[in-house]
């Protein structure tokens, strides 16, 4: 029979309660650790503002754990963490902030902000973009350096102090260059007339009656979404992307949102699927791009007059691949490069065009008012009543539509901005940045400062994180009117003050360094004028052919879907049922 061994069992129990002491005193030790990091680091940063002279550090945002610094709060919620980062110290005093090895700082508080945009000859993005095309869009590792060893800017004249003596190597000046050339005058002329014919013939071949209603399950991701990146992409690469790829919308979306997986550099093990959804984006890119190729020679350049042609679209598609032809680039880091342009081109613009749809069709009143506005400008061809005729620069130019595109931008956009010191050491409000430390922005808490935007009366207010259509309309002898608060209205330099008005009028006084969608300085997105039109024209065309009803409840609110905050536009969330009919206009 077997004896229990007592002296054995005591002896057992005693290891384990040395182990589950140590484990005790192990954790007591980490909460004793974190303590007192956040406790020091809540002083360091309380001495830092108490003593500010010219040419301090930006104090530093408390954290609590040595080495890995603030990175599991920004990963646990990036949102959170920078309201929290832009609330610290006050509205206009930088903070530094740790992610593993990665040091920067926020900068905050439209004064400062303006600054370094003023100052942008100074600060360069190119290696953060080149990261950026690298982790996200798919850029050969192998071709990286063929980037990085670009030092000559974007100016026309490299910088003297580049050793880089091939003109047709300077990819970030080339860059540059085409798109800025290729996003104004003529260019954009033709690709805001392709962009109305393309959504003309698809609206038109709609599946949609006007004797009944069509009932839609998800009118943003199965109607709008791809109506707006169809004509958008036909107005950037022409119809033959689609004709090569009939997935690429699908597939495109697909991988939009693989996106925050690749920015935040997860392995490929890790997320195989959001990898999977890039390469097939490139493999989709070098096909049609082979096929343009084929059909089109870009080499013959300015020779041919025209702004657009099937093959590769626009001017601008094409001037890229007459210079990328020129370059020891592998093709699916051209590819990669592309869908970059078409990325930054669509994947802000569409949840745009969604989201000015989706909070007009919520307000009965708001729909009224802005049909109203849009019908001097839109007719049918006569020629051919298939066809819609849009004034775009009269319609664009309309009070109410373009306070709803700018508060649109305004509430629903969440982007970091990023610079870096290149040069030398930096300064801004006597604040020091250290050379090559990038600086950051976040376009989402600037947009909700209270210290600068309007919101409303008692009577009638208007929180910072509510949509209101009428926000960056002024109107006469409404003092209490316009973007942002009376005090900061009348801190405007003379020049810069709104002269007497007659009527409502949309304005952006008071508003820079807060509105800050587009980014801004040198580096400012060249996109921002199609963009502008393109949002305000795809409202109007689909407002004027259809009758849209929400089949949500009244008290529902849309929201945006967080997963995309930091990178841009963020897509409305969930589905969204709808029904449909044409409306009868002349
Ligand atoms: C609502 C729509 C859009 C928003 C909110 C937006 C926003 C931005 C932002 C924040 C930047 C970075 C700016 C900076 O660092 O200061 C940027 C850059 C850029 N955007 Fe846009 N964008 C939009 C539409 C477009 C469109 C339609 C195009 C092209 C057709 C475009 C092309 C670009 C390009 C090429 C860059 C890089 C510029 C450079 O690095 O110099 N964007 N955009």
């Amino acid at each position: 029979m077997a004896t229990l061994d007592l002296s054995a069992i005591r002896s057992r129990i005693g290891e384990l309660r040395v182990t589950s002491d140590g484990l005790i005193a192990l954790i007591g030790t980490c909460i004793s650790v974190a303590a007192l990091t956040y406790l020091l680091s809540t002083i360091q940063g309380a001495v830092t503002v108490h003593n500010k002279r010219h040419g301090s550090r930006p104090p530093k945002l408390p954290y609590a754990i040595p080495l890995l610094g603030h990175l599991p709060e920004f990963l646990k919620n990036t949102m959170e963490f920078l309201a929290r980062a832009t609330a610290k110290y006050g509205p206009s005093t930088p903070v530094r902030i740790q992610l593993l090895n990665r040091r920067m700082s926020l900068l905050k508080g439209a004064e400062s902000i303006t600054a370094l945009f003023r100052n942008s000859r100074d600060l360069s993005s190119e290696h953060w973009l080149v990261q950026v095309l690298v982790n996200a869009f798919g850029v050969e590792v192998a071709d990286a350096p063929f980037y990085l060893a670009d030092d000559t800017g974007i100016a026309n004249q490299p910088d003297p102090r580049s050793k880089m003596t091939n003109p047709e190597y300077r990819i970030f000046h080339l860059v540059f260059k085409s798109v800025h050339s290729g996003l104004s005058g003529a260019s954009l002329e033709e690709m805001e007339s392709q962009l109305v014919r393309n959504l003309s013939s698809q609206i038109n071949e709609a599946d949609i009656q006007s004797d009944s209603w069509t009932t839609i399950f998800d009118l943003y991701g199965s109607l709008i979404r791809t109506i707006a990146f169809r004509a958008a992409v036909v107005s950037l690469c022409g119809p033959k992307v689609f004709e090569c790829i009939p997935t690429f919308d699908a597939d495109f979306w697909t991988f939009d949102s693989a996106l925050p997986d690749l920015f935040k550099e997860m392995p490929r093990w890790l997320a195989p699927a959001s990898y999977a959804a890039r390469d097939k984006m490139k493999e989709h890119l070098q096909k049609w791009q082979s096929f343009a190729h084929e059909h089109y020679d870009v080499s013959q350049g300015k020779l041919d007059k025209r702004e657009w042609e099937e093959f590769f679209g626009s001017r601008l598609m094409r001037t890229r691949h007459e210079f990328f032809q020129k370059m020891p680039l592998s093709k699916e880091t051209i590819a990669a490069d592309d869908l970059g342009l078409v990325w930054a081109a669509t994947a802000n613009t569409v949840p745009a065009i969604g989201w000015m749809l989706l909070e007009v069709l919520q307000r009965p009143d708001l729909l009224r008012r802005v049909r109203e506005e849009i019908a001097p400008y839109i007719s049918l061809d006569p020629s051919d009543p298939s066809r819609m005729i849009v004034d775009i620069p009269n319609l664009c130019s309309r009070p109410l539509l373009q306070s709803l595109y700018a508060e649109v931008l305004r509430l629903r956009s969440g982007t970091v901005i990023n610079r870096v010191p290149t040069s030398s050491d930096f300064h801004i409000g006597g604040w020091h940045f250290k050379k090559d430390e990038q600086i950051i922005i976040s376009t989402y808490d600037t947009a909700r400062d209270q210290y600068v935007w309007n919101q409303g009366t008692v009577d009638d207010p208007h929180p910072v994180n509510e949509f209101w259509p009428d926000r960056f309309i002024l109107y006469p002898d409404n003092p209490n009117s316009g973007p942002v608060l009376p005090t900061i209205a009348q801190q405007q330099p003379k020049k810069m003050q709104h002269p007497p008005i007659s009527e409502p009028t949309f304005s952006l006084d008071g508003t820079a360094g807060s509105w800050i969608p587009y980014g801004g300085g040198t580096r400012m997105c060249p996109g921002r004028h199609f963009a502008k039109k393109e949002m305000i024209v795809t409202l109007a065309m689909f407002l004027t052919e259809f009758d849209i009803e929400l089949l949500i409840d009244a008290d529902c609110e849309i929201k945006p879907d967080l997963k995309y905050f930091m990178f841009g536009v963020m897509h409305p969330q969930g589905k969204i049922p709808a029904r449909i009919r044409r409306r009868r206009f002349n």
